[in-house]
């Protein structure tokens, strides 16, 4: 097995909450370990390190503007302002007033922003609501220069002042610096592991960079790279992000048509296709309404999802799924397609309500009620499975035998599995 197929296959077995963070963290700790390498580096290249924070901020920034993501890009122009302030705030090159001003506004603006940005729903940027979220940031901007053109030492004790207990405590930062960072980071966690979304995740970590660069502001070439990672951070959720609205179905969750056929590219000499069917989906949409069929989808997913030997499921389009059971013969993954169609029989969905169905219509839907009284119903699928061989030698040929399976099985009487 090469290194990238054993990195894949660890990251394939982790669940989808440790699969989300993984990369991003795994970007921090990149960075984390290259500090002591950067440290050492030549005074030439001391410009190229101290501007880093701010190109990497600008980058997420640009692709973000570009992508239409206002919540990215106002989260990329709160660091970049972040950058600036903590920088400038460390450079020795003003007054401890000013420099304490500077770094408390980034240590209490930054994590607030960047919990408020993943916290916002996306509406994008060219319009009224990305031209209030500019409002915003300048208004902070201002609320700054007035405290560090006013010298308003007073606003500054006032928000220095100890609170906490001396074990909550963390060296060089206020206690309401803390307070913000912890809570930003345990809001920004909850809705990343809640949501499944990679920005969230990225929004997360480029918080967590953000509070190591407070952390860190004495040791050399560490706040630049904490920040320049944050900034990588999120440039890189911009990009998966968009990777997973092309690859992945909205509905499901599960990777799209787009996705089966790279994966159909990449296949094998031996693996196995099954196509699956909800069984009288239109029927069962007209009787309870296209939320609940959505429902249904949701439903089939997620039990196809638990699909034993190594089959990964697709949404092939409209209530059509797809199995790809790679390295596999048809007689080692019947037993798994026995099991999930088994498994969706067994299902019985509650209706809320609004859900109920109309129990005048007959319909071939199951329809019963829980222990708790309440409505439930259930679907059946039906399955065809093909394997190549000699006869079918290519993805394409594979799977339209798998769909003429489902064909025979529909035939059959549905809720079974065809060959
Ligand atoms: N709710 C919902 N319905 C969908 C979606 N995509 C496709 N459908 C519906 O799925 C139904 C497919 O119906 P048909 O292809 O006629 O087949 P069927 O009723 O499932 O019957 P058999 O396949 O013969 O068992 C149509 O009514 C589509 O509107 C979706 O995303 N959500």
């Amino acid at each position: 097995m090469s290194t990238s197929s054993t990195i894949q296959a660890l990251f394939n077995g982790l669940t989808p909450r440790l699969r989300l963070l993984a990369v991003p963290i795994g970007l921090l700790l990149l960075a984390h370990l290259s500090i002591d390498w950067l440290s050492a580096l030549p005074p030439a290249w001391y410009p190229l390190l101290d501007t880093a924070p701010m190109l990497a901020a600008l980058l997420a920034t640009g692709l973000a503007a570009a992508m239409h993501q206002g919540r990215l890009a106002f989260a990329g122009i709160t660091l970049a302002m972040g950058a600036l302030a903590v920088l400038e705030a460390i450079s020795l090159a003003h007054s401890p007033f000013v420099s304490a001003a500077l770094f408390s506004a980034y240590t209490l603006l930054l994590p607030l922003n960047l919990t408020l940005f993943c916290l916002l729903r996306e509406r994008g940027l060219y319009n009224v609501h990305g031209v209030t979220r500019l409002g915003w940031i300048g208004l902070q901007l201002a609320a700054v220069v007035l405290v560090v053109h006013g010298e308003r030492t007073d606003w500054l004790l006032w928000i220095s002042q100890p609170f906490l207990p001396a074990l909550l405590q963390l060296p060089g930062m206020t206690d309401a610096a803390v307070v913000a960072f912890a809570a930003a980071l345990v809001i920004q966690l909850g809705l990343a592991l809640r949501r499944l979304e990679i920005l969230d995740a990225t929004l997360f970590t480029a918080t967590v960079c953000a509070l190591l660069t407070a952390m860190r502001v004495g040791f050399p070439a560490a706040p630049e790279t904490y920040l320049a990672a944050g900034g990588l951070i999120l440039a890189m959720g911009l990009v998966l992000h968009t990777h997973q609205i092309a690859y992945r179905d909205d509905l499901t969750r599960l990777p799209a048509r787009r996705a089966l056929n790279q994966k159909l590219d990449s296949l094998g000499r031996r693996y196995t296709l099954a196509m699956l069917d909800v069984d009288h989906f239109k029927q069962f949409n007209d009787r309870h309404g296209h939320d609940v069929g959505d429902q249904v989808l949701r439903l089939v997913a997620g039990q196809l999802r638990r699909v034993g030997g190594g089959g990964k499921p697709y949404r092939y389009g409209g209530e059509e799924f797809t199995i790809v059971f790679s390295g596999r013969d048809r007689e080692q993954v019947m037993d798994h397609l026995e099991a999930v169609r088994e498994n969706i029989a067994d299902y019985r969905m509650k209706l809320r309500a609004a859900d109920r169905p109309n129990r005048k219509k007959a319909g071939k839907a199951r329809r019963g009620r829980d222990a708790r009284g309440r409505d439930s119903v259930s679907v059946t699928i039906s399955i065809g499975v093909a394997s190549a061989n000699e006869a079918l030698t290519t993805p394409e040929a594979v799977l339209k035998a798998a769909d003429q399976a489902l064909y025979r099985a529909k035939k059959a009487g549905r809720n079974r599995v065809a060959t």
